[in-house]
């Protein structure tokens, strides 16, 4: 009776919204097996990328597949991505699909809550964000920058992407909980050797169970970093007004924290999120950027020139670049309904019906296609033209989501944009050419963020004059 009734409800609820099923990827599949095999297939040869776009041109912009017998829904159409990340965002959450790899690490924190506890999470950000200016330390980058670049070997081939992971991470620790971990330095101490070590074991085993004990050293190392700060914010004076000079020793994220709160477990987890999230995206969109201008010398030359004539060759104004489009850090996302609800698009025979999402389904949506999307960005879209963002309406926009969208969208982004055209523009001031030393293509790697496989190989001349 009960699961009639329950039918019941959900064909009205159907009927009211218009909703038709959507094209089905498998459907003889029941329990999703085939599925299951043909994802670890492509996994294992480096093609779930391509396999996603292929499968949305198969099937459409939104259709229905099976894993382990659980309904999913993909989509990279712009308008079912806006309805989910804003005008239903109550209905869909987040953490179902991704709790158990933050919990361990960052118990309260934002990436591993939902609802009331991601408000209270979101909360701990307030105010933190919203002047990218008075947050982002130059001086402090620069101190870092001028480290990779003396770094960088004359007349040889090396690898960028390990080069900038390393600098990122120093910025962001020295950024989120005031202390670098000097990792570019010869003398580095134990103690941070030990916090990078079990912060990188940390990343790379997230999915996996029993890695506590790296947790529990990156917890440590934080926690001593929070109780100074909160000493500091007990002795000072009133906090300063925007606009004014901080303290001396510029911004750090976690003093800004401590303006929204003093509980230690809720700091510790706020400031080793940005760890997490702040880290190996902003190293990917550096390294996905050069390893393509390493490939587009025109590009290469004519950013460059660009740079010259505004900036010149002193430390820089902020120069943006738009290769997140083709090679976004997060290239799909998935969202898991909390009550039943439905899609604007993809249903029926058209596909411009909606479509039901039963509640404890999923809908997985991409990124990396929608970026990639012919229809978008026209016939080239897989190519890197940043020319193209000087034609693009506001409708292409809809499209280009590398932060995603409302209440839930990524905090950091301007931050991040700073920090990687910052570190773009004096690789670009301080060399006057670049040689790709790597014959072999971009290859999928699937790590915190989308990386190269194969790292980012390439050869930098030195400018003379700079
Ligand atoms: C190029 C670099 C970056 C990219 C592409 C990126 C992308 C994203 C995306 C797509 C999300 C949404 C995840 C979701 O809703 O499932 C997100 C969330 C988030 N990002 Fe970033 N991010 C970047 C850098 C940063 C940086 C530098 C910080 C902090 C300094 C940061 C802090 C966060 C936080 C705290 C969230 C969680 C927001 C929430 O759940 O309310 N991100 N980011």
């Amino acid at each position: 009776v009960q699961e009639r009734k329950r039918y019941r409800v959900l064909q009205d609820f159907a009927k009211q919204h218009g909703c038709k099923p959507a094209p089905s990827e498998n459907p003889y599949d029941l329990f999703g097996i085939n599925k299951i095999i043909s994802s670890t297939w492509h996994l294992l040869n480096k093609s779930t990328l391509q396999n996603t776009i292929d499968a949305f041109e198969k099937y459409g912009e939104t259709y229905a597949s099976r894993i382990a017998a659980q309904r999913v829904f993909f989509t990279c159409s712009p308008r079912n991505i806006k309805h989910i990340l804003v005008q239903r965002f109550v209905d869909y959450d987040s953490s179902e699909v991704r709790a158990h790899l933050f919990r361990p690490i960052t118990e309260r924190g934002i990436f591993a809550v939902d609802g009331q506890q991601w408000r209270i999470a979101r909360n701990l950000y307030r105010g933190q964000f919203s002047n990218t200016r008075s947050i982002v330390d130059l001086k402090m980058e620069e101190k870092h920058v001028k480290l990779i670049l003396s770094c960088i070997p004359v007349g040889q081939s090396f690898d960028l992407q390990t080069l900038f992971l390393n600098l990122i991470l120093d910025i962001t620790t020295e950024f989120a909980i005031w202390d670098s971990v000097d990792s570019q330095s010869p003398t580095q101490t134990e103690e941070k050797n030990h916090f990078v070590s079990s912060l990188l074991t940390v990343k790379r085993v997230m999915a996996r169970d029993g890695f506590l004990g790296p947790a529990a050293a990156c917890h440590r190392f934080a926690e001593k970093r929070i109780a100074t700060a909160i000493e500091l914010r007990k002795l000072q004076q009133p906090p300063e007004k925007d606009g004014e000079e901080r303290k001396p020793q510029g911004y750090s994220l976690l003093e800004g924290l401590t303006e929204n709160s003093t509980n230690v477990i809720d700091l510790r987890d706020g400031a080793t999120t940005i760890l997490v999230a702040g880290i190996d995206s902003v190293a990917s969109l550096l390294s996905t950027a050069f390893f393509l201008l390493g490939r587009n010398d025109k590009v290469f030359q004519k950013l460059r020139q660009s740079v010259l004539d505004a900036v010149g060759t002193e430390p820089p104004a902020f120069e943006q670049l738009k290769t997140l489009r083709v090679y976004p850090p997060v290239p799909f996302n998935a969202r898991t309904a909390n009550k039943d609800t439905w899609l604007p698009t993809g249903g029926g025979p058209d596909g411009n019906s909606a479509v039901l999402v039963k509640k404890g389904q999923r809908v997985i949506f991409s990124s990396w296609a929608i970026h990639r999307s012919f229809q978008t960005f026209g016939d080239d879209a897989h190519d890197f033209r940043p020319d193209r963002w000087e034609h693009l309406t506001a409708e292409s926009l809809l499209g280009y989501l590398p932060f995603n969208i409302g209440p839930r969208a990524c905090p950091g982004q301007q931050y991040a944009l700073m920090e990687a055209s910052y570190v773009a523009v004096r690789i670009l001031q301080t060399f006057s050419a670049i040689k790709n030393c790597d014959p072999r293509p971009w290859t999928e790697h699937f790590g915190l963020n989308l990386s190269n496989e194969n790292g980012v190989q390439l050869e930098l001349v030195r400018d003379e004059k700079t």
